[in-house]
């Protein structure tokens, strides 16, 4: 038997979509920017003033696992959107590959990667784009009628989606007379009539006030626990990507800052711009009990309550503050340390630590 080697960058044969060095670089002569390492080096600002050119998308590598969340994340103008437009080459990626499904789309025609925009991905924009002469219940089972499928089963589908999503009732209305909260239902129905592999977001929920942007965040969740679709979503708001996403792919002038779960972001920042990114998470909310235990002091008792690794700094809190011992951290019989309310307090009011 050969040995197997183990390399850390080889990536999972079994994701969904796997994306390997890729660039998107906009400006004359593009091409040579991924291929030459003294450009490839350069920052933004001197990258531009050597070549006129922008890298939106630098050397990106990651997997995204079937049913996964995974949200992409950055400030404005750091590549997002070109980054989810270059999954479906909706926009050429200059260099790199990807892999969806075990198929090379970089090496896929017009009219194959058209048939996979229509059948396997679905994309909900920002600003809906929702046809304004088409009633809810048209707009939705538009995709299906490109798809060529019968009036019945076009409705059929629809209606099936209009109920997911809570608009029933609002068939036959058209998108004028809906709020955005309702607009972007239809936006989310009419991505999921197709029945697709993948739900790929574009910053759906920016245009919407701050309360119709959280029902409409729940939504999702809600969603993806009843249809288990993978989805990739964009968006700048921390908050957001915490409440949604599996894993964060952090992202700053076009490449990768830090790929993790929301807890690794926050509980162990990759850097400085991580960090203050992270900055005025509510910790408690987000850090599970793995992110504080400590190992036990000898002399401390080991029969206080038990609670699992993955149960949120928050919801441990009034147990621990009230335990007269200390908490067992356990997973699968084995102690993984221990916290008493030093720990707690060091993270749900780290101002008072001092006075513990
Ligand atoms: N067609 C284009 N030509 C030249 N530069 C572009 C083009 N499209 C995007 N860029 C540049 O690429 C960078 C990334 O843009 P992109 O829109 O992907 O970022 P973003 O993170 O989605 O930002 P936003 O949240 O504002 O949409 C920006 O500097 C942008 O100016």
């Amino acid at each position: 038997m050969t040995a197997q080697l183990e390399y850390p960058e080889v990536q999972d044969s079994n994701a969904l979509l796997s994306i390997q060095g890729l660039w998107k670089v906009f400006g004359p002569k593009s091409q040579r920017v991924p291929r030459r390492p003294d450009l490839a080096a350069l920052d933004r600002a001197a990258l531009y003033s050597r070549t006129g050119c922008t890298a939106a998308v630098r050397d990106l590598s990651f997997d995204v696992a079937p049913g996964e969340v995974f949200v992409v994340m950055g400030l404005s103008g750091s590549g997002k959107s070109t980054l989810v437009r270059c999954l479906t080459r909706l926009i050429e990626p200059t260099a790199g590959s990807l892999i969806f499904e075990g198929e090379d789309l970089r090496a896929a025609d017009e009219k194959r990667l058209r048939a996979l925009r229509r059948s396997k991905f679905s994309m909900v924009f920002q600003h809906f784009g929702l046809l304004p002469h088409r009633k809810v219940i048209d707009n939705v089972s538009y995709g299906l009628e490109i798809r060529g499928e019968s009036r019945p089963d076009r409705r059929r589908r629809a209606q099936e989606v209009i109920d997911l999503v809570g608009l029933a009732g609002n068939e036959h209305l058209y998108p004028e007379q809906l709020s955005g909260g309702m607009q972007q239902r239809v936006g989310l129905a009419r991505a999921l009539a197709n029945d697709p592999d993948v739900l790929l977001f574009d910053e759906p929920f920016s245009a919407l006030d701050p309360l119709i942007r959280r029902e409409m965040q729940t939504e999702v969740v809600r969603l993806h626990r009843e249809v288990g679709k993978t989805m990739v979503f964009v968006t700048h708001d921390l908050s957001e990507a915490l409440k949604l996403g599996d894993r964060i792919l952090l992202m700053r002038d076009g490449a990768a800052v830090q790929l993790g779960t929301g807890d690794e972001l926050v509980g162990a920042p990759a850097d400085d711009y991580v960090r203050e990114f992270v900055r005025d998470v509510q910790r408690a909310d987000v850090l599970t009990l793995r992110w504080i235990a400590r190992a036990p002091r000898p002399d401390e008792p080991l029969d206080g309550p038990e609670l699992g690794p993955d149960v949120l700094v928050r919801e441990a809190t009034r147990l621990v503050l009230e335990a007269d011992r200390p908490v067992k951290v356990v997973s699968n019989g084995t102690l993984l340390g221990v916290i008493d309310d030093e720990e707690i307090l060091a993270v749900v009011a780290p101002s008072h630590k001092k006075h513990v």
